[in-house]
C-alpha cells in the first residue's frame, strides 16, 4: 500500500506511527533511518537511493504517546458512531511494528493502554452522561480471519463462519456470537478473553506474531423513549496480521502459506482503500477478500475510517517501511 504525497478525502484518515528501536535492532545499529521534517511527513533515508519523503494526514514519531494516537485517530470516529454511523480503525504494518501495541496495548496500564480499551471507556462515559430520554443497548462481537476462514473469538466452537447479506442487516457474519453488555468492565473482559484465543505464531521477528486479522466490534443502538426514533452505529477495531517479507521472517511450510494469504488480503485492502480515496473508481473489489467483504458497510458510504500505518525506524526494516 502506498500513500505518498496525497491528501486523504474526508472519510478516511491515514496516519503513520513509528515505534522506538527495539533491542534487536539496536544490536545492528542505534541509528534510525527516518526523520520528521513536520507533523505530516517523514523522510526515509536509504543506503541505496536518495531519501524519500512520504506524507500522511499525520505522522507520529517514536516519542508519541498512546493518548496522542487515540486523540487523533479515534475521537472523531466515536462521535460519528454515536451519531449512528459506522466507523473503523485499522492498524496496518510489518510484523512487530506495533499494531497490537497501538490497538490494544497494556489494558491494565492507563499510560500504555491502546485505542480499543480507551474507546470502550469513552463509549460508556458518553452513555452514562447521555439524556435520560435515550436508552442504549451495546453488543460486542470478536472474530478473527485466519487463512480466509472466519472464527468466533468469543465462542471457539464456531469456526469457518459464512458471510451473508440482506436488506435489513447489510453484510454480516452468520452465527457470530453477539454479547450484550452493560458496562465497560464486561467489554474489557471480552476483549481480554478473545485476544487470548487469537492465532499467533513465532516468526524471526516477533515471538508472538499475530497471524490472523482480528475484528472487534461494538454495535450501539440508541432509542429515544419519547419519540421511539432509533439510531445504530457500529464500530470496528481491526488489528491486521503483519505484512512481511517472507525471506526475512524465515517462513516455510504452514507459515509460508499463512504469509501468502495474509499478503493477498492486505493487498486487497490496499486496493479497496485506494479506490475509496481516489474518488474515480466505479468498481471497489470488496469481494476479493473476506476482510474487505466483512467490512464493506464500514468502509464506504458515510462511514469514517482511520488507517494507522505502523512502522519500524530501523535501517534493517527500511525496505518494508518504504513499501508500506
Ligand atoms: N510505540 C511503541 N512504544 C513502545 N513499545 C512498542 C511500541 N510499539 C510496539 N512496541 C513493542 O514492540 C513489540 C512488538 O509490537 P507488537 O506486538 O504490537 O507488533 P505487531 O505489529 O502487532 O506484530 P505482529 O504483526 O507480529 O503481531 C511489543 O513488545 C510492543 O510492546
Amino acid at each position: 500500500m502506498s500513500y505518498q504525497e496525497e491528501e486523504s478525502t474526508s472519510n478516511i484518515t491515514v496516519i503513520c506511527r513509528f515505534r522506538p528501536l527495539n533491542n534487536k535492532e539496536k544490536e545492528i545499529s542505534h541509528l534510525s533511518c527516518v526523520s520528521f521534517p513536520g507533523p505530516t511527513s517523514v523522510i526515509v533515508s536509504s543506503q541505496d537511493q536518495t531519501p524519500l519523503t512520504f506524507s500522511f494526514d499525520k505522522v507520529f514519531s517514536p516519542n508519541s504517546k498512546q493518548e496522542e494516537i487515540y486523540e487523533y485517530s479515534a475521537k472523531h470516529i466515536i462521535e460519528s458512531v454515536m451519531q449512528g454511523f459506522n466507523g473503523t480503525i485499522f492498524a496496518y504494518g510489518q510484523t512487530s511494528s506495533g499494531k497490537t501495541y497501538t490497538m490494544t496495548g497494556d489494558q491494565a496500564d492507563p499510560v500504555n493502554m491502546g485505542i480499543t480499551p480507551r474507546m470502550i471507556t469513552t463509549v460508556f462515559d458518553i452513555i452514562d452522561n447521555a439524556s435520560e430520554n435515550v436508552e442504549f443497548t451495546v453488543k460486542v462481537s470478536f472474530c478473527e480471519i485466519y487463512m480466509e476462514k472466519i472464527s468466533d473469538l468469543l465462542d471457539t466452537s464456531k469456526e469457518n463462519l459464512k458471510i451473508r447479506e440482506n436488506k435489513n442487516k447489510g453484510v454480516y457474519i452468520a452465527d457470530l456470537s453477539e454479547t450484550y453488555v452493560t458496562g465497560d468492565f464486561d467489554v474489557h473482559e471480552l476483549l481480554r478473553i478473545g485476544s487470548l484465543n487469537r492465532q499467533v505464531g513465532e516468526s524471526n521477528m516477533n515471538a508472538k506474531s499475530s497471524r490472523s486479522h482480528s475484528l472487534f466490534s461494538l454495535t450501539i443502538t440508541q432509542t429515544n423513549v419519547e419519540t421511539f426514533s432509533a439510531k445504530i452505529g457500529k464500530l470496528y477495531l481491526v488489528d491486521l496480521a503483519g505484512s512481511e517479507k517472507v525471506s526475512k521472517t524465515g517462513a516455510v511450510g504452514k507459515r509460508l502459506e499463512e504469509a501468502k494469504t495474509i499478503n493477498k488480503s492486505l493487498t486487497t485492502l490496499g486496493q479497496v482503500i485506494t479506490c475509496l480515496t481516489d474518488g474515480k473508481s466505479t468498481h471497489i473489489p470488496y469481494r476479493d477478500s473476506k476482510l474487505t467483504r466483512v467490512l464493506q458497510d464500514s468502509l464506504g458510504g458515510n462511514s469514517k475510517t482511520t488507517l494507522i500505518v505502523t512502522c519500524s525506524p530501523s535501517p534493517y526494516n527500511e525496505s518494508e517501511t518504504i513499501a508500506l
